[in-house]
């Protein structure tokens, strides 16, 4: 049994596949254009081998387009007649393979051995009836074959790519004779499309009264028409590249026109009242740029020291500095380095401390300071103790750290002498100009509190600030002078290293001071050099060259001027038995061996210069010399006329209040201006106004009161004395002696080294003869008298009842607190 099949029944099916396949090829006779309707239909292939086509057939129309130009008017002509014959010829041809022009670029109709000529690649660019014919057919093709899709499209891709490669070879071999053999690179097509561009462009601005040029822009919008749309951006791009090159270079040629006819303003025109600030910093520009290049770009009939002159008028103005210190900065640096300096010297340098290596490790100081909030970071691989301060939260003056000692304020180029010096432990250290006591208590933490260092500064004021400091920073070796460092050499010689760390006209820390930029005049600069090299002779008189560790002289200041400087050192290599050794440091700039008519020693190069603008730090200079011989190389008369010499400048120059500065430091530790009366020696009073006369008397009374000469000893103080018991209790006439017992007894001794250098016996060596100009100073200072340093309550080198300031300043440390028990009350100082 089984089932009837019921035939009737059976679904028709439709055609099969094949039969699909097979059905009569329709010739949609419609335009290969509208490529949106065609690619519904297209497949993936088939739409990325149209686009191949479609590129081919862009190069091969550009080309044509190219030739066509190339061409005589005549010759298109008749190509053009002759399209029909040859459109007609290739119809007749039949092949549809050979006959997808777009496909086949010139050439390699060449090589397949087709009579492939002019007119028949004009008619393949042509997107005429056939080719739009063809393409239908070439679907059928492909559809037809749809099984062996796979391997016909590969086959095909291939052979694409083989007739490029083909094109390629022959383009290289026939790049210079064969023009057509250019066509088919992507390069080429860009470049093509930029020579289209350029022809569309001139076309389109020309379009109206062109007669022929109405057919080309048919031409063009129909191309236009049938790029795609990547070809269209790409170029646009083009486009819009060449308009803005274009737009540089009409700038670029503004710029150079505009500086060719920078005019100087004439004499007395200089500052136009409306002149903005702007206008000041073009002018700046303009001249720069003329002084860079003279000879093109100066004005007919001006001498290159107008340019200078009007150069320096408008520096003068534009960063607010006086005519006379800007000439010297102009002859200190090149132009574009003194650009940069001074732009750089109206910036702020960076916060910098000193670890004290005496209390902490830098490390720990960073990590606390760090949890306080302080931003830092080390100050640079030449210094283990620097800490550069980005930000802070807390004042870095008032931290529990900085109270305790843990640090010291200071700018990074005041480490820089100290590192020069080089203190080796239990040496005697002279620090000729100490006040506030930056590098000293560098020198002090070197020396790990053993040897010797003498602090000494002449501004009494400013040396109450060393004491501060040392105690805060318990420094336990020094002792604290006040002495005209001029005439140290009678106080006291043969130092194994000195520190000279000058007054000078601050010229490096303009951006600091920068009063600095408009006080200073060409007699500040005489008395600072005089000043200078009288107090760096005496230093070399101090050092012993017999010293077995030292015998070395640093010599700083923060000034950039030569004067100052290199012409200092250089007068003292003359003087004496000194010579330049190398610093020991590695960056900075060689100090100067030349400057303008001046010719100093070569070895003047081993000396540093350090600016603002290369080293981020304050200007500044720092020589280093060792003393080779005691003995004086010039003989006793010349030495006197010399010192006679200094001596007479210095007094004509000196002002009523001196004017050099020397209180950078104060300005890092923040202290008050100081406000005594005005010195002999220099202190900075620069920019600063006037005392009145009232205040000049009170300050005249109180210098009266306090006419004695004192020196003032920080000397150690055993951390660990065990309490005396309370009938031992020191009475107030002598603190020191029942207190610290031994100790103290040493201290004596070795506060007695001043006293017996006062009686001019050197401890160690002979005092050089030291001839005696009897000046008023030294009649002063012999009749002056002396204090007993046993009577000096520890500590203190003033009586107490006139260093309120100081006290509450120690206060904060505690050591101040110590030694009022001592005294049971308030000490009196007995004269
Ligand atoms: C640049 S400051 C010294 C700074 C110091 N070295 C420091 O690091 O803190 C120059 C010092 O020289 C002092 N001074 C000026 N003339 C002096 C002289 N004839 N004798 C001793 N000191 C003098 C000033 O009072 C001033 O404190």
């Amino acid at each position: 049994m089984g089932r009837k099949a019921e035939y009737s029944e059976k679904q028709k099916k439709g055609p099969g596949r094949k039969a699909r396949k097979q059905g009569p090829p329709s010739f949609p006779k419609k335009s290969f254009a509208p490529l949106e309707d065609e690619d519904k239909k297209l497949t993936h292939r088939q739409k990325q081998r149209m686009v191949k086509r479609e590129q081919k057939k862009v190069v091969q129309k550009a080309k044509l387009k190219e030739k066509r130009a190339q061409q005589p008017r005549k010759q298109k002509k008749y190509n053009s007649d002759s399209e029909p014959e040859d459109e007609v010829a290739n119809q007749q041809a039949g092949s549809s393979e050979e006959e997808v022009p777009q496909l086949v670029p010139i050439k390699k109709q060449k090589l397949n051995g087709t009579a492939a000529t002019n007119s028949k690649s004009k008619k393949q660019q042509k997107p005429s009836k056939p080719e739009s014919d063809e393409e239908p057919e070439d679907e059928y093709d492909e559809s037809d074959n749809e099984l062996d899709a796979d391997s016909d499209d590969q086959e095909e891709v291939d052979g694409e790519e083989e007739e490029m490669e083909e094109l390629d070879g022959e383009e290289a071999s026939d790049d210079d004779d064969d023009d057509e053999a250019q066509v088919g690179k992507l390069d080429d097509l860009f470049a093509d499309d930029d020579d289209d561009e350029e022809e569309a462009g001139s076309e389109e601005d020309a379009s109206s009264d062109d007669e022929d040029g109405s057919d080309d822009d048919e031409d063009d919008d129909d191309e236009n028409d049938e790029k795609l749309p990547i070809e269209l951006a790409n170029k646009k791009l083009k486009k819009r590249l060449a308009k803005e090159a274009k737009m540089a270079d009409e700038e670029m040629q503004m710029t150079v026109d505009q500086s060719e006819v920078f005019q100087l303003p004439e004499p007395g025109e200089e500052f136009d009242a409306e002149m903005s600030l702007q206008d000041v910093q073009q002018r700046i520009k303009d001249i720069t740029q003329v002084l860079t290049d003279f000879a093109k770009y100066r004005q007919e009939g001006r001498s290159r020291s107008e340019y200078v002159d009007q150069l320096r008028r408008d520096l003068c103005l534009y960063y607010s500095y006086n005519e006379f210190l800007m000439e010297k900065l102009m002859d200190i640096f090149k132009l574009s380095d003194l650009l940069e300096y001074l732009e750089a010297s109206e910036v702020a340098r960076p916060l910098t401390i000193r670890t004290n290596s005496l209390k902490t490790r830098r490390r720990d100081l960073a990590g606390a300071l760090i949890n306080r909030g302080v931003n830092l970071d080390p100050l640079g691989k030449w210094t283990n103790v620097g800490l550069v301060i980005f930000n802070s939260t807390v004042p870095l003056g008032a931290t529990p750290e900085y109270l305790a000692g843990h640090y010291m304020i200071q700018g990074a180029s005041s480490m820089l002498p100290v590192i020069a010096l080089a203190p080796q432990e239990n040496e005697r250290v002279l620090d000729m100009c100490s006040a506030p006591g930056g590098k000293g208590s560098h020198i002090a933490a070197v020396m790990k509190n053993t040897g010797v260092l003498f602090a000494n500064d002449s501004n009494r004021d400013r040396i109450k600030a060393v004491v501060a400091n040392f105690h805060r920073l318990g420094i336990v070796n020094a002792v604290v002078s006040c002495e005209d460092a001029t005439k140290f050499r009678n106080i006291m010689t043969g130092f194994d290293r000195v520190l000279l760390d000058a007054p000078c006209t601050g010229t490096g820390v303009v951006s600091k001071d920068p009063s600095v930029k408009t006080t200073k005049s060409e007699i500040d600069v005489q008395r600072c050099y005089n000043l200078q090299r009288k107090l760096l002779l005496t230093a070399i008189d101090c050092v012993d060259a017999k010293s077995s560790t030292g015998g070395y002289i640093v010599y700083s200041t923060c000034s950039v001027l030569p004067e100052e400087n290199e012409w200092v050192v250089d007068y003292a290599l003359k003087k004496r038995n000194v010579k330049l050794v190398p610093l020991g440091i590695d960056f900075g700039e060689p100090g100067f061996t030349k400057f303008r008519q001046h010719r100093y020693h070569p070895s003047l190069n081993l000396s540093k210069r350090f600016y603002p603008h290369t080293n981020n730090m304050d200007g500044f200079y720092v020589a280093k010399l060792k003393k080779f011989s005691n003995t004086i190389p010039i003989t006793k008369e010349e030495q006197e006329a010399d010192e006679k010499q200094l001596d007479e400048a210095i007094a004509a120059e000196e002002p009523e209040a001196s004017k050099a500065t020397d209180n950078e430091e104060d300005k890092e530790e923040g202290q008050e201006a100081v406000q005594d009366a005005p010195r002999k020696t220099l202190g900075k009073r620069a920019g600063k106004p006037t005392l009145t006369d009232v205040e000049q008397d009170l300050k005249k009374k109180k210098l009266e009161q306090s006419k004695t000469k004192y020196v003032a000893k920080v000397f150690e103080k055993p951390v660990k004395v065990p309490k005396k018991p309370k009938e031992d209790k020191p009475t107030p006439a002598a603190p020191e002696t029942a207190t610290n017992g031994k100790k103290s007894e040493k201290q004596s001794k070795k506060v007695e080294q001043p006293e017996a250098q006062n009686n001019g016996q050197s401890p160690s060596k002979k005092t050089p003869p030291q001839p005696k100009p009897a000046t008023k100073l030294t009649e002063k200072l012999a009749k002056a008298k002396r204090v007993d340093v046993d009577e000096v309550p520890l500590l203190e080198g003033k009586p107490i009842k006139k260093q309120n300031n100081l006290k509450n300043k120690s206060k904060q440390i505690g050591q101040l607190k110590k030694s009022k028990p001592m005294a049971g009350k308030k000490q009196k100082f007995k004269k």
